[in-house]
């Protein structure tokens, strides 16, 4: 297993390009399952999500091929199968979009209750309920989905849940509308950009999707989904609004400026304007941001709700933030209440962090300092990497494999922007010598009263007395 080596205190700076969206890509190439004849989509990022679900989509009868760096090539090339599998289903929550497009498409879908980040209740109860109503026939046994129909047909489906809509249940309840007989509105749709990138990708195949980016979609189905020519059978993926607030985030804690490349500011207002209230500045040119911090951060409340609100995948990122600004902020997650395992991560470097049910209230500190953290989920990851480049010393964050599932080489485009952080395996002999006190800092110790009481239980190291006070202690006496 690797894990991240990062040396805090060095700004930000430089420039460097976002990559193409997780969230969009994965969906749009599950969507590939239900398109006759090839497709050439750019700007997929090189993941473990995305070769997660290449292998899923490979099982199921789709060729592909990489073509340039960020270039895939897929195309369905056998039909039958319609199994996906709980090994692969299990490790990301995109893997859930092959449910639509299979039964669309192939009338049969058996496909594992799917995993993901572990990040609070994440139930598929608003997938079924809208594919039921297309007309399927709906079984969850032994921990799989078995789904049937023989034409899937137009109905109206309300996807409103407890938290709002629900992203992957509209994505696949596009693709199945999409091929079904007659017409189809959904009211609570979601209106993530995510969604609406599928949402156009169907569309230059084919598809009739009016409202996208609206909560009431109407789709009209259509017998095929297949490029018309040429210019239809390319397609590129949006830039990833969630590494871009990520950034902006890092540099905003650093007190750095570095510009970003294939950023749209346009899907990203909340975050924008949330950071410009904090004291961050983010101005664009040509195309290009430029973010930079000006003075002290200011603390603040924020909220996360489904787009166009603050997305709750940068919930953790901000809260990292949040920990160095002067004063009380609170940060409410309304999307998944339960998302906050980074919290007492944040505490170890030295975050004075409290939790009230669905929120968490911080309380600034002038500096964070260097821990050993364990990287929880994705976007957990990432605010402790944006915490460790700004506390003062060295951190190891273990299980980096959570950020490797949503992030196309953090560390890289880190690096470039001057941060002292390292890949290396996580092995004892690769934690910084600050994070392992030995044994003469212990004994060093021992000759200071205040820290005496913490180390006192090493007979080696304090002597018979000290061992014998533990005894009598211990005993009650
Ligand atoms: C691969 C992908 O795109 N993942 C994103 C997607 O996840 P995902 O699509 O899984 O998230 P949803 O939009 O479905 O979940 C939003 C809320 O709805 C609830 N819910 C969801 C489905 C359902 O059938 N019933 C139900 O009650 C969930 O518990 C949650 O509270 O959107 C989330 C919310 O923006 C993001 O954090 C994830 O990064
Ligand atoms: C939660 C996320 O991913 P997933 O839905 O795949 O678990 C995320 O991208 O932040």
């Amino acid at each position: 297993m690797d894990m991240f080596v990062v040396k805090g205190g060095r700004p930000l700076s430089g420039r460097v390009r976002v990559s193409g969206a997780k969230n969009a890509a994965l969906p749009v190439m599950a969507a590939m399952l239900a398109v006759d004849g090839p497709v050439l989509l750019h700007d997929v990022p090189h993941l473990v999500d995305v070769r997660t679900l290449l292998d899923l989509l490979s099982r199921l009868g789709l060729q592909q091929e990489r073509l340039e760096d960020q270039s895939l090539r897929l195309e369905v090339t056998d039909t039958d199968p319609c199994l996906a599998e709980y090994d692969l289903v299990r490790k990301m929550r995109a893997s859930i979009c092959v449910l639509g497009p299979l039964l669309a498409r192939r009338g049969r879908a058996c496909v594992s209750l799917p995993g993901g980040c572990n990040i609070g209740d994440r139930p598929i109860d608003l997938h079924l309920k809208g594919l039921r109503a297309l007309g399927a026939e709906i079984q969850i046994e032994r921990g799989y989905i078995f789904a049937e129909a023989e034409r899937l047909k137009g109905a109206h489906i309300y996807l409103g849940g407890p938290f709002g809509s629900t992203v992957t249940g509209t994505c696949n309840l596009m693709v199945a509308a999409a091929l079904a007989e007659g017409t189809t509105t959904i009211e609570s749709a979601a209106c993530e950009p995510e969604v609406v990138d599928l949402g156009n990708f169907l569309n230059q195949l084919g598809a009739r999707i009016k409202g996208l980016g609206t909560p009431f979609l109407t789709i009209e189905g259509v017998d095929r989904l297949q490029a018309a020519g040429p210019e239809q059978q390319q397609y590129r993926i949006i830039p990833d609004r969630i590494e871009a607030a990520t950034l902006m985030m890092a540099v905003a804690m650093t007190s750095g400026k570095i510009e970003l490349e294939n950023v749209d500011l346009r899907v990203l207002t909340a975050v924008v304007e949330k950071l410009r209230e904090l004291g961050v500045q983010i101005e664009e040119e040509q195309g290009v941001i430029t973010v930079c911090r000006v003075g002290a951060l200011r603390p603040t409340d924020c909220c996360t709700l489904p787009y166009p609100g603050i997305p709750t995948d940068v919930q953790a990122q901000l809260m990292a933030l949040l920990t160095t600004a002067g004063g009380m902020s609170v940060i409410t997650d309304k999307v998944f209440p339960d998302r906050f395992m980074h919290a007492p991560e944040l505490v170890r470097m030295g975050a004075h962090i409290r939790r009230e049910g669905p929120s968490a209230i911080i309380s600034g500190v002038s500096q964070l300092s260097g821990a050993n953290v364990m990287a929880s989920d994705l976007r957990a990851s990432a605010a402790l990497v944006i915490a460790a480049l700004a506390a003062q010393g060295e951190s190891a964050i273990r299980r980096i494999y959570h950020l490797d599932r949503g992030y196309e080489q953090l560390e890289c485009k880190l690096q470039q922007l001057g941060a002292d952080i390292n890949r290396v395996q996580e092995t004892r002999e690769n934690i910084p010598a600050s994070l392992l006190p030995d044994l003469s800092e212990l004994e060093q110790a021992a000759h200071d009263e205040r820290l005496r009481k913490f180390v006192a239980p090493r007979p080696h190291l304090f002597g018979a007395q000290a061992v014998d006070k533990q005894v009598v202690d211990k005993s009650g006496r």
